[in-house]
Order: structure tokens, then sequence, then C-alpha cells
């Protein structure tokens, strides 16, 4: 898949127009979470896809050539997010099957970023700083190219590409339902790099290798990091190119999110309201795509300061 990644970037402009993202919709060529000409635009080309559940694919998925290598893609990858997202849960005492239900049948969309060279990388940036909207992110970096930065104690840190190895983001979707209350540490995870130790540049062996690390020990060890930020964004290189495949795992689009069930209690009261999945998204669509996420919409701000 990562060829084919690569040769569809490639293609002359007017190929790649022929995939398009149409006015009003997000999936296809071209950029996302543009509001006004005012703007200053990323330095970045993508494709977005809603991949599965598989009713959610629009035309412009079936008009790829490379579809078939995406849809096995994707499935071997919720496999692997949903196998994260229950042992995370279990760390911080989220009842499995809360999690099943609200993550089985989600949403997965891919995020396809292409960073050309800029003459002067210092002036532009290649994804602003922001949080992913959903629950969580498997990052593929599909050159050795770095540019992904994450925000750690205030400051941007590059993370370094590693050969046979995903990047694991928590999104959002995953702070509402995680935040307990203030002064236990906030069991989120930071941006975590799981590496596969598979010499084999061939994603199904990663990801069969990665069945075999502990991720639970993994997890729970992160889950006891005081968290501050989920931000990142990216930087571009003057000479080379860069390109990554973010696949967003939400969730099921029919369902209601807000703070896990089994991790509330008097001691631990909400901090967030709850809200319909598919009206979370229709807000995160329809703004930029700047700093800090759409979930501060739906923090209660009333009592005493709410944030770790
Ligand atoms: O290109 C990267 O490494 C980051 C991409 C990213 O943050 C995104 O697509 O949401
Ligand atoms: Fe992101």
């Amino acid at each position: 898949m990562k060829h084919e990644i690569q040769e569809f970037f490639n293609l002359p402009l007017e190929e790649k127009k022929k995939f398009e993202r149409l006015a009003g919709d997000t999936d296809g060529y071209g950029q996302l979470f543009v509001v006004s000409d005012e703007q200053k635009l990323d330095w970045a080309d993508l494709v977005y896809l809603k991949t599965s559940r598989p009713y959610l694919r629009m035309p412009v998925f079936s008009k790829l050539s490379f579809r078939e290598k995406i849809e096995e893609y994707s499935e071997e990858i919720k496999e692997l997010t949903m196998k994260i997202l229950e042992l995370l849960g279990k760390a911080v005492g989220i009842k499995e099957e809360e999690v099943k239900s609200l993550f089985e049948e989600g949403m997965q969309s891919m995020r396809m970023n292409y960073y050309p060279p800029c003459p002067q990388p210092e002036l532009v940036m290649g994804i602003c700083p922001h949080s992913d909207a959903c629950g969580l992110t498997i990052l593929l970096q599909v050159n050795e190219t770095e540019g992904l930065q994450i925000r750690k104690d205030g400051v941007w840190t590059p993370i370094v590409p590693l050969p046979n190895a995903f990047i694991v983001n928590v999104g959002d979707v995953l702070e509402i339902p995680l935040t307990k209350q203030k002064n236990s540490l906030h069991p989120i995870l930071d941006s975590a790099l799981l590496s596969s130790h598979s010499s084999v540049y061939d994603h199904s062996e990663e990801l069969e290798a990665l069945k075999h690390v502990d991720l639970l020990a993994y997890l729970q060890k992160f889950s006891q990091m005081e968290f501050t930020e989920a931000s990142h964004r990216s930087v571009v290189s003057s000479e080379k190119e860069r390109i990554s495949v973010a696949t967003f795992h939400s969730p099921r689009l029919d369902g209601e999110f807000g703070p896990a069930d089994s991790l509330i209690s008097a001691d631990n009261p909400p901090k967030f309201t709850k809200i319909g999945v598919a009206e979370y998204y229709r807000g995160f669509f329809n703004r930029e795509l700047v700093g800090k996420s759409y979930v501060d919409v739906m923090r209660i701000t009333s009592g005493d300061d709410l944030k770790n």
C-alpha cells in the first residue's frame, strides 16, 4: 500500500483532480478544514477516505485503483485498534463491553498526507497543531522523512520515524471517557511508540509481531503519566517529501459518548456532557483545525477548576 500511495501522490495534478473532494463533502483529494479565503493553508495535499463501516465509503473510494489494498490494511488496523482500546480500557477500569459497544461498530477513516518539500520550511506548517477527533489513531510513516512533532512538557518534540513501527495517538474521544477526578493522575496515553521489532517491512508482519508485545503492561505504565497536551503537528523539509497515513478509529455514529459509565461515581463526577457521535463530527468538520480540540465544547465548566 505504501508504494501505491506514493505513486498516487506522484501523479500529475490533472490525474489527482479526478479524485477531488466535492464541495460539502469530506472524502477525496484536496484540503480539509478550509473555512475562509483568508486562512493560511497547510503545506500538504491529502486524501481523506471513510474506510469502515463499508456502507460509509463514498464513491471516490471505489474509484481508487488500490482500494483492495486499503481494504485489507483497514481490516488489520481495525483489529489492532480494538485490541489496544480494550487493553487501554482495562488499564483504567472501563468494562470491556463498554469499550466494545462504543467502538466495535465504530467509524474508521484514513487521511493520507503528502508534504512536498518547501524551500522555506520555517514559513509553513505541514499540519497545524491539533489533536485528533477520534478515539485512537494509528499512524504509519510511509517514508523515512522526519516531520511529526508532539507537544511534550510545552516543547515541540520530534518523533523520529522507526522502521516497522506505528505511532499510536490518543484522540479526543478517549480523553472524555477516561478523564478522572482532579487529584488522581490523568490516565491518558501520551503519544506512544509501539515498535514491532520486525525486520521485514510488511504491515501484516508488523501486526503479527505487535500481538506479542505486552500492551497491557505498556499501557498501564503510560496511563500513570501526568498528561497535559495531546497536540501534535507536522513540519516540512526543505529537501525531501514526506508521506504519512493516519487511520482514525471513532465511536459508532449512532452512539453517544461522554465519560465512561464505569468510571463515574460520586467521587469522580462527570467533567463532560454526553453528545451524539454524529453531532460531534458535524461540529468538528465545520471548523478550522486549530489548537485544542472540539472537546472543549463539551466541557462542564461550572464548579471548581475541572482541568487537571
Ligand atoms: O503526518 C503526520 O505525521 C501527522 C498526521 C496527522 O496528525 C493527521 O493526519 O491527523
Ligand atoms: Fe493528527
